[in-house]
């Protein structure tokens, strides 16, 4: 709703609509009211907006535009037409973040004035849609054309002081919002408010180029969305037509947008990373009842790529850390991989080079362990080895302060193996981040058989505060994100043992949206790695694995990337892999013939018949070997709901959002369908473990419930 009360000669409106005072139906019906009073009020010579508690407004509530509901009028801008048509100045007092359709409402209004710390911005695009209350019309008029596109097709946050320059604010004031706004708009009463109406405003010519150029870019930089396309659109329309018919083809637009499933999907993605960030622990606590320990300062241990890029998280989120390094050289040698990256992100205009320069100043490189005596919380990052991290768990038990947090940044070891180590298990956790550190996301925390709810509280607030998407899971063999990655990866390879190349396999999956095909992201993360792990693991069950191995423990293995391995072919840093890339190091992925023989050569010493596959197939035997998996990983309890498992896809593989995650993806296939193809797969390929069908997917499927009813199903039947 929104309250309306009046301080002398001005009416004050609060939109009112805890926690971030979305337009609802209520606030957009009471604020047409308030608007309504306050302009027939002949006491009252001007108005002010603001919102009730820490934000003005984040936009249109964004749960009305769920399948099945229409939005219900009063819309957006029949409630702020008022404000336009009003001869008494309307002023946008903002604090916090106007967003979206709420700063749709400040566009309606005459003047705008925030604090310092307020966020402007049209984030829609995000969300799958436009700003469709008026934004993409009215933001050109006020700020130019080439800016209102950089906002729009970006939905970045705008700071203050860059909305002071753009000239979406008309003031920045310190003291108390609701004063200024009402000291504001007292100093305006009488001026000409004509030129104000941003309707009325000039637009700029602009060269039909200009939007040519900008589809091409946006078309490479947002690969596979449609909503950036839309505003530009949109934001032609503003160019090319009167005011009233440009509003009508937004609106259109509009409707297009709200109704495809790329929209469906990317909401769905918005809520599923805030139903993610509700964690809870066997033992009934959770993200309600358990607070976070303070982390003042850091301390990373390993200047590899892992923690250096740890490292950089920490100190450019403002936490001073302490980077210790057995080795001096090794040092050195990460800290200028963190300046180099931060040299990147001063180039990509991600930061300044002062904030670059202040980060660094608070990181603390060492040799000498005793250095992490003092700080809050360490973060362990050296290579995967049980014995090595065991070691430096009973060490830093010693040396560090009772209340400190220790955290693996391991991938695959058992978190209670290296808790034992120390004599405070329940401080002891796993966060693992996925490379490059600094860029990628996701941050997989994982909790042991003994760790505290509050230690579980820290890391997932600390994921926040340096700006990943923390997710909880428990452990397992490879935790939740590599589990799900191991069937789809051997499922690419028995395709390209069955007749598939590795570069048709990588087209279908980049058709589909992801950012690298498989094979690419093998060499990118080099071929040698996967070759040691699988020994070890294999050597760990008293398993000697040969290039001859074809069968382990009744499953069928494929060892093709093996096979690369032992001719030197270790990926992008040999400069030869599954692509050949020229020299060492280089990045363009060319493909290679002479992996088509090794491949041919391969088939024929094991009798493989080779056949045509389709892209149907590649992709159907890829995702829905991962879905599996994700339905059994949701089964065993490792992670407690089906988002958890698309956040962990979006965020840390670069699933696009609008497909939603595999969960979505497989809820959108409906699950019988998923559910009888995962069944046809086995009974054809009854020696890959993998397509054994989860009882959870088998029990979900003969419900056929949409993916919101998932969790109180599974919570509410413990024969799921
Ligand atoms: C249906 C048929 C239609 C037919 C045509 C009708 C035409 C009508 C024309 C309508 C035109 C509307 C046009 C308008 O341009 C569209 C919009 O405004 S869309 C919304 C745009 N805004 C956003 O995308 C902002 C989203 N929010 C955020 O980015 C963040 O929440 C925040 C504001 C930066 C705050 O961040 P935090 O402090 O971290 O808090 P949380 O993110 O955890 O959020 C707290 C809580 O609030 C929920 N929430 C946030 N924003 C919205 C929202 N806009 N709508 C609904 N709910 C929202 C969030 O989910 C959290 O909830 P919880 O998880 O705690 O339950």
């Amino acid at each position: 709703m929104a309250n309306y009360t009046k301080r002398d000669e001005v009416a004050v409106i609060e939109l009112n609509n805890p926690p971030v005072n979305a337009l609802s139906f209520e606030v957009r019906s009471g604020l047409q009211n308030a608007l309504k009073s306050a302009i027939d009020d002949q006491d009252v010579k001007c108005i002010v907006i603001h919102g009730k508690g820490k934000n003005f407004s984040a936009g249109a509530d964004i749960k009305e535009f769920g399948a099945g509901t229409k939005q219900q009028k009063p819309w957006i801008t029949d409630a702020c037409r008022l404000a336009d048509e009003s001869s008494k100045p309307v002023v946008a007092a903002i604090a916090g973040t106007a967003l979206g359709g709420g700063l749709e409402v400040a566009l309606f209004c005459h003047y705008r004035i925030g604090t310092p710390s307020c966020r402007v911005g049209f984030p829609e695009v995000q969300i799958g849609i436009l700003p469709g209350a008026g934004g993409t019309q009215r933001l050109p008029r006020l700020i130019g054309v080439n800016s209102s596109i950089d906002m729009i097709t970006s939905g970045r946050h705008v700071m203050a002081e860059e909305a002071m320059k753009l000239g979406i604010l008309d003031k920045i004031v310190t003291e108390d919002i609701i004063e200024e706004g009402v000291k504001f708009a007292k100093s305006v009463v009488g001026l000409d408010l004509a030129h104000r109406i941003l309707k009325n405003r000039k637009i700029e010519a602009v060269s039909p180029k200009v939007f040519d150029d900008e589809i091409s870019r946006v078309k490479k930089k947002y690969k596979g969305y449609i909503a950036p396309l839309f505003c530009l659109k949109a934001i032609q329309a503003s160019v090319q037509l009167p005011y009233d018919a440009s509003m009508e083809q937004e609106l259109q637009l509009f409707q297009h947008l709200v109704g495809s499933n790329q929209a469906k999907a990317q909401q769905y993605a918005f809520f599923a990373e805030r139903t993610s960030a509700r964690w809870q622990l066997p033992t009934g606590a959770n993200s309600q009842n358990a607070s976070p320990l303070p982390v003042k300062t850091a301390g990373v241990i390993g200047a590899g790529t892992m923690g250096a890029g740890i490292a950089l998280c920490l100190i450019t989120s403002g936490i001073p850390t302490v980077l210790v390094e057995q080795d001096q050289k090794f040092l050195e040698k990460g800290i200028k991989t963190m300046e180099g990256d931060l040299r990147g992100s001063v180039a990509l205009k991600k930061m300044t080079a002062e904030q670059a320069k202040k980060a660094m100043l608070i990181l603390k490189p060492s040799v000498n362990f005793e250095d992490l005596h003092d700080v809050d919380l360490v973060i362990e990052a050296v290579y995967e080895n049980l014995a090595l991290k065991k070691e430096i768990f009973a060490k830093l038990d010693k040396i560090c302060q009772p209340q400190t947090i220790l955290c693996t940044n391991t991938s695959s070891l058992d978190i209670d193996m290296i808790a034992e180590a120390t004599k405070r298990m329940d401080k002891v956790v796993g966060t693992h981040f996925f490379a490059p550190a600094y860029i990628m996301k996701l941050q997989e925390n994982v909790y042991g058989k003994n760790t505290s709810a509050e230690t579980v509280a820290t890391v997932m607030a600390l994921g926040r505060r340096i700006r990943k998407v923390p997710v909880l899971v428990g452990t397992c063999e490879s935790f939740a994100a590599n589990r799900m990655l191991h069937p789809y990866v051997t499922e690419a390879l028995y395709l390209v043992e069955e007749g598939a190349s590795p570069y048709e396999v990588d087209q279908v999956l980049e058709d589909f949206g992801m950012p690298m095909g498989m094979f690419r992201v093998s060499d990118l993360s080099g071929l040698d790695i996967g070759y040691k792990v699988r020994r070890e693991a294999a050597k760990r069950q008293g398993i000697d694995l040969t290039l001859g191995t074809r069968f382990v423990n009744g499953e069928r293995v494929c060892l093709l990337a093996d096979v690369l391995v032992e001719k030197g072919r270790l990926g992008i840093k040999s400069g030869k892999g599954w692509y050949n890339y020229g020299s060492p190091g280089k990045k363009e992925a060319i493909p290679d013939p002479e992996v088509l023989d090794i491949i041919e050569e391969h088939c024929r010493k094991f009798g493989i018949k080779k056949q045509k596959i389709s892209s149907q197939e590649i992709l159907e035997r890829m995702q829905l070997a991962l879905i599996n998996e994700g339905f059994r990983i949701l089964e065993e309890g490792i992670v407690s709901k089906p988002e958890d498992i698309d956040v962990i896809w979006i965020y840390g593989f670069g699933w696009p959002k609008y497909m939603g995650g595999p969960m979505f993806y497989a809820n959108e296939m409906k699950l019988k369908n998923v559910y009888r193809k995962i069944c046809d797969f086995h009974q054809k390929y009854p020696f890959s473990i993998h397509w054994t069908p989860s009882k959870l997917l088998a029990r979900l499927s003969e419900t056929d419930l949409p993916i919101s009813n998932w969790t109180s199903l599974i919570n509410s039947n413990s024969k799921l």
